[in-house]
């Protein structure tokens, strides 16, 4: 695990060449520090993968895995395309200055107001996920006699090898248009006979953290042999073909991911294969990856403060944050690799469980970690925390949210505020007569 640190002379973590320790205590923590050139080399080796084989493509970074004014301005520095899934992300976005025709709308559930913003912007394309939104996007375009282009998202049928809750292509889904029961091929029937709606494709998302790439291969299939027979019998022809995201990251020793590259590589090998097969044009690949932009470029920086000896059983060390800046061990039980910042060249000889701060004893952040002996007021620093983290981040018991910080060329910059606790109850009203 160390082989992922970089350590300076004082035997502290450096972060993009910068002291984690000295950002400790200049932004105090819980903090997270992304390193923005990793985010950068993450979507060039996408973006650059499909520009080597002259392939027509988008790359739309999934902001739910992240979705901050400044991450967005990098997304768009990387001329990156911009996947989001609600008001809050798109104002996001338009607040960022990002070019709206490449933002593209998900979302099973959009409402009116998402809807009639989407249509306001004329953003790039929503991606259509049910039979009551066709309709409520048709009322939407009518009223402004307006026009879009939409991608129709389709759950393949597909179990990939991943958490349940984070599993999206199966056909018991919550998610698209099924394939195997013939909902699709009528939402395409549905959409054809709307003037102001323009079908430019299909699209999938079989779920997040995979690592093998059958998954992808087997939706590249089904989704082809889908074009094939909507030619045959509705002449439609797919402009795009929308690969979702979902590529897995090394978030521990157990993690081994393929290199980026990897997968658009056999992304592009099966699409033209099966073009091929059935004689189809040869569409734009669009793929949307969040975790993969993000998720190994930050660190979350804790101050340790109590322990928990119990003998023969377990040593607990609790830092100031937990469940409210990382849900994912609780929800999904997730792993994660940590190390003390300020004694990263020592020893470790101690095997402890970090815990957070909530009133909760699922608030657990790693089970049995070796670290060195840990004290008061170290500094743990938790590797790979840069996709849903921040992002499924909440005030339960009142914890402030915490502050974001980018490092890049040896230079670090605050740009999500720490909250206050003023800002905790902004939205609250008093009960009590004036
Ligand atoms: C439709 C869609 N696209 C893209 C993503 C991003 O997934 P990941 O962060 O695993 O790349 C998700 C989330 O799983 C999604 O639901
Ligand atoms: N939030 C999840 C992934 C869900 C992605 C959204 N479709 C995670 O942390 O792994």
């Amino acid at each position: 695990m160390t082989n992922l640190a970089n350590i300076n002379e004082q035997g502290h973590l450096t972060i993009g060449g910068i002291d984690s320790v000295t950002l400790a205590k200049k932004y105090g923590t819980p903090l997270f520090v992304y390193d923005v050139e990793k985010i950068r080399n993450n979507a060039k080796a996408f973006v650059d993968t499909f520009a080597a084989h002259n392939i027509k493509a988008q790359v739309a970074y999934a902001s739910k895995a992240f979705s901050s004014v400044a991450m967005v301005q990098v997304a768009k520095q990387e001329k990156l395309s911009l996947d989001v899934v609600s008001e809050g992300e798109l104002y996001t976005a338009l607040k960022a200055g990002f070019p709206v025709d490449k933002i593209h709308l998900h979302g099973n559930n959009k409402s009116l107001n998402e809807l009639e913003m989407a249509v306001n912007e004329q953003i790039g394309c929503i991606v259509i996920d049910n039979f009551y939104e066709i309709d409520l996007l048709a009322t939407v375009l009518e009223e402004k006699q307006a026009e879009m282009n939409v991608l129709i998202r389709v759950t393949p049928g597909i179990e990939a090898h991943t958490h349940d809750y984070i599993l999206t292509g199966n056909e018991d889904s919550k998610f698209g248009f099924d394939l195997a029961n013939g909902q699709a091929a009528e939402a395409v029937q549905k959409i054809a006979a709307i003037d102001s709606i323009h079908l430019k494709g299909i699209h999938c998302h079989i779920g997040s953290q995979i690592f093998e790439t059958d998954g992808f291969v087997m939706a590249v299939d089904r989704l082809f042999k889908t074009l094939a027979e909507w030619k045959e019998q509705y002449q439609f022809t797919a402009e795009v073909v929308n690969l979702g995201g979902g590529f897995g990251i090394r978030y521990t020793s157990e993690d081994d991911p393929l290199p980026l590259e990897q997968y658009v590589q056999t992304l592009i090998k099966e699409v033209a294969k099966q073009v091929k097969e059935y004689d189809l044009a040869f569409p734009e690949i669009w793929i949307e990856p969040g975790r993969a932009i993000v998720g190994d470029t930050a660190t979350t920086l804790y101050t340790v403060g109590s322990t928990k000896n119990i003998p023969n059983v377990r040593k607990y060390v609790a830092v100031d944050g937990g469940m409210t800046d990382n849900l994912r061990p609780a929800l999904y039980q997730a792993k994660y690799e940590a190390l003390l910042a300020n004694k990263a060249d020592q020893e470790m000889n101690e095997k402890v469980s970090i815990a957070g701060k909530c009133c909760e004893s699922g608030d657990m952040l790693i089970w049995d970690i070796d670290l060195p002996e840990v004290k008061a007021n170290d500094i743990l620093a938790v590797f790979s925390t840069g996709a849903y983290g921040y992002s499924m981040s909440s005030h339960y018991n009142r914890f402030p949210k915490a502050a974001v910080v980018f490092v890049e060329n040896g230079e670090d910059k605050l740009v999500i505020k720490r909250e206050t606790y003023e800002d905790v109850i902004q939205n609250d009203l008093s009960y009590e007569e004036e």
